[in-house]
C-alpha cells in the first residue's frame, strides 16, 4: 500500500471465521438478481482455468516430440512439432474468447450490484432516524456508501471467483505434477512449506504497516476536510499556516510510516524473487538430473515432461502467492461488508408506509396540544433539556416562542414533527397522539422555515418545489409572489431557472429565507413552523420577509420561534421558555407589564441593543 490513499483505506479486515464469512455472505443476496450472468462467468472462469492448465502439458509434449519421444504423447494429438504447436495456438485462442465473456459477464454483474447496494443503502441512510447522524461524521457515512461499496465491487463477482480458481489451479496443478513424476513432485512439495511460512511472516508484518500508514493518511484527510467545510473560520482566524503545518505534520507522519512499509515490502520481493528461483532451480536441478539417467531406469524422466512440470510448478507457486493477497481482499471486504449490513439493519422511521385501501388521507386541521413533554436529546442522555411543557394551541392560533438562547425553543418545535422520540408525556395533533400517526404524513402538514434555510444545488424553480413536487408552474410563480420572492426572481436573467447552491449564485440571506417560504407557501401545510433568523437583515429586506411571513401564517397554526419584537405583538399568545420550562405565558400586552417578569426583562434587553 503507497500513500496515494486507495480506496477502502479505513476498512478494517475481519478474520476469516465461518461466522463472518457467513455474515459478509449476506451482501451476497444483491447479487441473486443477476445469477444468471454470474453462473455464466463462473462456467467461463472454469473453462479458462482448463485450458490454462492443459498448456504446459502440451508444451511438454511439444518438447517430446523435438526430442523423438513420440511415444509419450497419447494417440489423439498429432505427432508433428507444427501440429502441437497448432493446437497450442487454439487453445490461447480459446482461452482468450472465454477471458473476454467472463469480464463482460463478471463486470455486469458487479456493476449491477454495486449500483444495488448504493441505492440501497441510502434509501437505508435516508430513512433512518436523525440520532444516527448525530453519532457519526458525514464522511463516514459517505465512505461507507463509497469506498466501502467499492471495496466489496469486485471482490463478491472477480476476487471470489477468482480465488477458486486458484485453489483449482493448486489442486489440478499438484495432480499433473504427481502423474508427471511422483519423485520430483515429493522433492518439490518439501521445499514448499517453509518457503510458504516465510511469506506468511513477511506478509502479516507488511499488512500492519501498511494498515498504520492507511490510519495515519485518513487522519490527515479529517484535517482537510475539516478546515474546507470550516474555512471561512480558519481565514477569519488567520489560521491558514496553522493548519498548513497540521497537515504537512500528518503528511510527513504517513510518509514515515509508508517507508517503514516500504523496506518491508522490498524485502518481501526480494525474497520471493530469491525463493522462486532458487527453488526452480533447486527442482531443475534434481530434475535434469532424471532425465540425464537412462531411459531403462525407472527414474528416467523425458525432457518434455520435466518442461512441464517446471511450468506446473511455476503455476503453483503463483496460484499460493495469489490466495494469500486474495485472502487478505476478501478479509477486508468482509469488514467492508459488515460496516454496509450494519446500517442497512439499523431500524429505519415509519416513512412512507403505503396507506391501507380502506383508510382515509390524514386530515389535519393544526389543533396542537403538548401534555408534559420531557426530553433528552438521545446523544446527550445525561441533560434534561425539555423538564415539562404543556400548552395547547387551537387550530389557526399563531404563538411565539420566546426565551434565552438555549432554553428549548427549538427542540420544542423539532419534536412536533418527531425528528426524536419524547422521554416523557404527549404531543397531540387535531387530539391525536403523534406516535399513532404515520410519520410521512404528518409531516407533510407540517412547514417549516428554518433560521438558515439550505438550498439545494440546483435551480430557484427545483428549490421551491420541494415544497410540492410536481407543482405547476402557475403555482411555482403564484408562490414565489406572495413570498415576495418573485421581484428578486425575475430579476435575473434565467429568471426560476437560476442555479443557486453551491455551484450556482449565491442569495442573500434575505433571498434564501423568501425562497424558503416559497417552498413553504407552496407545500400549504396546516401547521407552520418558522424559526426566524437571528441574524438581522437591512431593514429593506427585513419588511419583504416579514411581510412575506405574515401572507404564509394565514390561516395556519403556526409556531414562531421569535427574536423580534415586531412578530412578537401580532400573535395570539406568548409562550416564555426557560431552561425545559415554560416560565410565562399570556399576550404581548399581558406580559409586557410584569416587570419582574422574564419576558418584560427580554424586551428591554431588546430594546437597549437596538
Ligand atoms: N442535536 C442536539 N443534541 C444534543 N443536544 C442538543 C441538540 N440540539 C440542542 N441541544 C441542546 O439542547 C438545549 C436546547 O437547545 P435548543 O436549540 O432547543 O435551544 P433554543 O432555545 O432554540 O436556543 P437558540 O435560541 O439559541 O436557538 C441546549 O442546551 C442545546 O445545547
Amino acid at each position: 500500500m503507497n500513500t496515494s490513499g486507495q480506496v477502502g483505506a479505513d476498512v478494517p479486515k475481519v478474520k476469516l471465521t465461518k461466522e463472518n464469512f457467513q455474515r459478509g455472505l449476506r451482501i451476497f443476496r444483491f447479487v441473486l438478481p443477476y445469477k444468471a450472468p454470474f453462473i455464466a462467468g463462473l462456467l467461463l472462469l472454469l473453462f479458462s482455468s482448463v485450458s490454462t492448465m492443459v498448456m504446459p502439458k502440451l508444451l511438454g509434449y511439444l518438447v517430446n516430440v523435438a526430442n523423438h519421444q513420440v511415444h509419450t504423447l497419447p494417440a489423439y494429438l498429432p505427432k508433428t512439432i507444427t501440429g502441437i504447436a497448432l493446437v497450442l495456438f487454439g487453445v490461447v485462442l480459446l482461452q482468450g474468447i472465454f477471458s473476454f465473456f467472463r469480464i463482460f459477464f463478471f463486470s455486469r454483474v458487479s456493476e449491477f450490484t454495486v449500483r444495488d447496494i448504493r441505492r440501497t443503502l441510502y434509501q437505508k441512510l435516508v430513512t433512518l432516524p436523525i440520532p444516527f447522524f448525530e453519532q457519526r461524521r458525514v464522511g463516514e457515512i459517505t465512505s461507507r456508501l463509497t469506498s466501502d461499496v467499492a471495496n466489496i465491487q469486485d471482490t463478491f463477482t472477480l476476487t471470489l471467483a477468482e480465488f477458486m480458481r486458484q485453489i483449482l489451479t493448486l489442486l489440478a496443478g499438484v495432480a499433473f505434477i504427481m502423474w508427471e513424476s511422483w519423485r520430483l513432485s515429493l522433492f518439490m512439495l518439501a521445499t514448499f512449506p517453509p518457503l510458504v511460512l516465510l511469506a506468511f511472516l513477511f506478509g502479516r508484518s507488511i499488512r500492519k504497516l501498511s494498515k498504520q500508514t492507511q490510519d495515519e493518511l485518513a487522519k490527515t484527510n479529517v484535517i482537510v476536510e475539516e478546515t474546507m467545510q470550516g474555512i471561512n473560520s480558519v481565514k477569519a482566524f488567520t489560521s491558514e499556516q496553522h493548519e498548513v503545518s497540521r497537515y504537512g505534520a500528518g503528511l510527513n507522519r504517513t510518509v514515515q510510516s509508508a517507508l517503514k512499509a516500504s523496506v518491508f515490502r522490498g524485502g518481501f520481493v526480494s525474497f520471493i524473487i530469491v525463493a522462486i528461483f532458487g527453488g526452480i532451480f533447486l527442482v531443475l536441478w534434481r530434475g535434469a538430473s532424471y532425465v540425464e539417467l537412462p531411459a531403462s531406469d525407472p527414474r528416467h524422466l523425458p525432457m518434455g515432461d520435466l518442461v512441464s512440470f517446471i511450468l506446473y510448478t511455476m503455476f503453483i507457486g503463483a496460484s499460493v502467492a495469489g490466495l494469500g493477497e486474495m485472502y487478505g481482499k476478501i478479509q477486508s471486504s468482509l469488514g467492508a461488508s459488515e460496516r454496509i449490513l450494519e446500517i442497512l439493519d439499523e431500524t429505519s422511521e415509519p416513512v412512507h408506509q403505503p396507506l391501507a385501501a380502506d383508510t382515509q388521507p390524514l386530515r389535519v386541521h393544526g389543533d396542537i396540544e403538548y401534555q408534559n413533554v420531557q426530553f433528552r436529546y438521545p446523544t446527550r442522555p445525561d441533560l434534561t433539556v425539555l423538564k415539562d411543557i404543556s400548552f395547547h394551541i387551537e387550530a389557526g392560533e399563531k404563538v411565539a416562542l420566546v426565551g434565552p438562547s438555549g432554553a428549548g425553543k427549538s427542540t420544542i418545535v423539532q419534536l412536533l414533527m418527531l425528528l426524536y422520540p419524547l422521554s416523557g408525556g404527549h404531543i397531540r395533533v387535531d387530539g391525536r397522539d403523534i406516535n399513532d400517526l404515520d410519520l410521512t404524513e404528518l409531516r407533510q402538514h407540517i412547514g417549516i422555515v428554518p433560521q438558515e434555510t439550505l438550498l439545494f444545488g440546483g435551480t430557484i424553480r427545483e428549490n421551491i418545489l420541494y415544497g410540492r413536487p410536481g407543482a405547476p408552474e402557475a403555482d411555482i410563480i403564484d408562490a414565489a409572489r406572495r413570498a415576495n420572492a418573485w421581484q428578486f426572481i425575475q430579476s435575473f436573467p434565467e429568471g426560476l431557472d437560476t442555479v443557486v447552491g453551491e455551484r450556482g449564485i449565491k442569495l442573500s440571506g434575505g433571498q434564501r429565507q423568501r425562497i424558503a417560504i416559497a417552498r413553504a407557501i407552496l407545500k400549504n401545510p396546516a401547521i407552520l413552523l418558522l424559526d426566524e433568523a437571528t441574524s438581522a437583515l437591512d431593514s429593506e429586506s427585513e419588511k419583504l420577509v416579514q411581510q412575506a411571513m405574515d401572507e404564509l401564517m394565514q390561516n395556519r397554526t403556526s409556531i414562531i420561534i421569535a427574536h423580534r419584537l415586531s412578530t412578537i405583538r401580532k400573535v395570539d399568545k406568548i409562550l416564555v421558555i426557560d431552561g425545559g420550562r415554560i416560565v410565562e405565558q399570556g399576550s404581548h400586552e399581558e406580559l409586557s407589564h410584569d416587570d419582574n417578569g422574564l419576558y418584560a426583562n427580554l424586551l428591554k434587553l431588546q430594546f437597549e441593543l437596538t
